[in-house]
């Protein structure tokens, strides 16, 4: 079998998609730096980032193919759809496990046209499901035992996001959040790495000084 993360359509979406991420990150011309007001709501900051793609790294990528693979859960929520590049990860591997779907929300609109067209390329639309709006209302929606989670939205959010689709989590459902070297992840980090709270939680070094902390539901 060759897996759907190497294959056409897929590998060839992926690859643009990661090149005008590079692209817009690395080019002096490329839209200017965004100031967020103090005071932005988080929909007014999806609006004034929906150009970025702010991808997780193709190592985290891989690892969560991996971790799908290997535990074959029936959903998988991620909270930050953005263009699609970690929903493509985490397509493929539930397309090569013929079983599961992915749930990935998203506040900029113009994200979720430009994903949906990305998913629909890739060859894989029908394992995702895309829910307009913010997590901590859209997630409400999934009833369903969760296997694993991806949390890549706003940072601040990941502990409600959590708390919002905790009672959900199967027994060994996998965390994997993003860019935690952040200030405003700690809230997070110090829920999960309590062990009364009924996580056993590591850190794992990520793209130069940034980290992916991965938490196991007890
Ligand atoms: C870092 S990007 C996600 C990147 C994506 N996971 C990938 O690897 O391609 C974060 C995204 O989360 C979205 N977002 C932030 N807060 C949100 C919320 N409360 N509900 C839904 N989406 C949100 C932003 O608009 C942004 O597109």
């Amino acid at each position: 079998m060759t897996a759907t993360i190497v294959s056409e359509p897929l590998a060839a979406t992926l690859a643009g998609l990661y090149e005008r991420a590079e692209e817009q990150r690395s080019s002096a011309s490329g839209p200017p730096r965004v100031q967020l007001p103090a005071d932005a709501t988080a929909q007014h900051r999806a609006d004034l980032m929906s150009d970025r793609y702010m991808p997780i790294s193709p190592d985290t990528g891989t690892l969560l193919y991996t971790m799908i693979r290997a535990a074959r859960p029936e959903v998988v929520v991620e909270f930050g759809t953005s263009y699609g590049i970690s929903g493509l990860y985490i397509a493929a591997a539930l397309r090569d496990n013929g079983i599961g779907h992915l749930y990935t929300t998203e506040l900029s609109s113009k994200k979720v046209t430009a994903a949906t067209r990305n998913f629909e390329q890739a060859g894989v639309a029908d394992v995702v499901t895309i829910l307009p709006g913010d997590a901590r209302e859209t997630l409400a929606s999934v009833t369903e035992s969760i296997g694993i989670v991806l949390l890549d939205g706003w940072k601040e959010m990941y502990l409600p996001v959590l708390a919002l689709i905790e009672p959900n989590l199967r027994s060994g459902a996998t965390i994997v959040a993003d860019n935690t070297t952040r200030a405003d992840v700690a809230p997070y980090l110090d829920y999960v790495r309590d062990p009364g709270n009924g996580y056993m939680s590591m850190s794992m070094g990520a793209r130069g000084h940034d980290a992916v902390e991965i938490s196991c539901r007890l």
